[in-house]
């Protein structure tokens, strides 16, 4: 049996979206399947997408299964990517999406689709790190990290030029840290000269680095404000797959604005949890 699935992008972070709808036993083993880039379609995530439009506006409720087969409480890409494909069903330009992280508003603007993040901390058991005080330029397994959660947790280390740093060398130790009980994932950013920063991210649950991450994106901007790094509004982040821009609304809270890509649409091969 198969089912069919559509694939995007946000700035190269890629995901096939499956309706919630069509009958998946083991929804873990296909992500862990259909995310290999050699054996399967190759994606850095599996959305599994179900669709209010009796509401206006029309909400999704967006799962994320990752490559490991687990899942993850938000995905900032990934919810452009959801909003992108609900719009276009829906024919609207604004949607709100479930996340398990709290419900977010999404709009198309221009060519961009912009999601509301929800509430962000650096409290240290909201993140969660093993800490008393908010984790601010401190050394963690060779690396110095400020740790926020924007949805999910992120460790976020300010570097002169991050060409320089061997994230696939430097990032496992911090994202296996005993302080963090959950993981974390491991941003490294340097300034771009304009009051923004280049990003380059190791995701937990991809266990690698993507071609670019929207919480972690968020997390560097608001680590870099607190910090002091920068009071650009907005705060320009460049990951390897393109461009995202953080503003902050007039309710205080960050906005990530970037582009999405419809790629293109297949079927995968559904198992029952019994079957080899
Ligand atoms: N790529 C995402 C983040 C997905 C979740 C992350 N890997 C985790 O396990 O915390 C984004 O765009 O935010």
């Amino acid at each position: 049996m198969t089912v069919p699935f559509q694939k995007y992008h946000g700035t190269g972070n890629d995901f096939l979206i499956i309706h919630a709808d069509e009958h998946v036993p083991d929804r873990g083993a296909l992500a862990e399947r259909e995310c290999d880039r050699t054996d399967g379609v190759g994606a850095d995530g599996v959305l599994f997408l179900a669709l209010e439009d009796k509401f206006d506006p029309p909400r999704v409720v967006m799962t994320l299964f990752q490559p490991d087969g687990a899942t993850a409480p938000m995905c900032g890409n990934g919810a452009r990517c959801a909003a992108e494909w609900a719009m276009a069903r829906t024919g609207t330009d604004s949607v709100m999406i479930d996340t398990q992280a709290g419900t977010l508003r999404a709009e198309r603007d221009g060519d961009e689709v912009v999601i509301e993040m929800t509430d962000l901390t650096f409290d240290p058991d909201e993140v969660p790190v093993d800490a008393d005080a908010p984790v601010l330029n401190e050394e963690i397994e060779g690396l110095e990290v400020s740790m926020v959660n924007t949805g999910v947790p992120h460790a976020v280390s300010f570097v002169d030029d991050v060409d320089d740093v061997d994230l696939e060398e430097v990032a496992p130790p911090v994202r296996y840290a005993d302080a963090f009980p959950n993981g974390t994932n491991v941003c490294v950013a340097s300034p771009d000269g304009n009051g923004g920063f280049r990003q380059r991210t190791y995701e937990r649950g991809v266990e690698g680095e993507t071609d670019s991450c929207g919480t972690g994106a968020v997390a560097i901007a608001v680590a870099a404000r607190r910090l002091g790094l920068t009071d650009a509004d907005p705060v320009d982040v460049h990951p390897p797959g393109g461009h995202l821009r953080i503003s902050f609304n007039e309710r205080g809270r960050p906005t990530l604005a970037g582009p999405v890509e419809h790629e293109f649409d297949g079927e995968v091969a559904v198992k029952s949890p019994v079957e080899p």
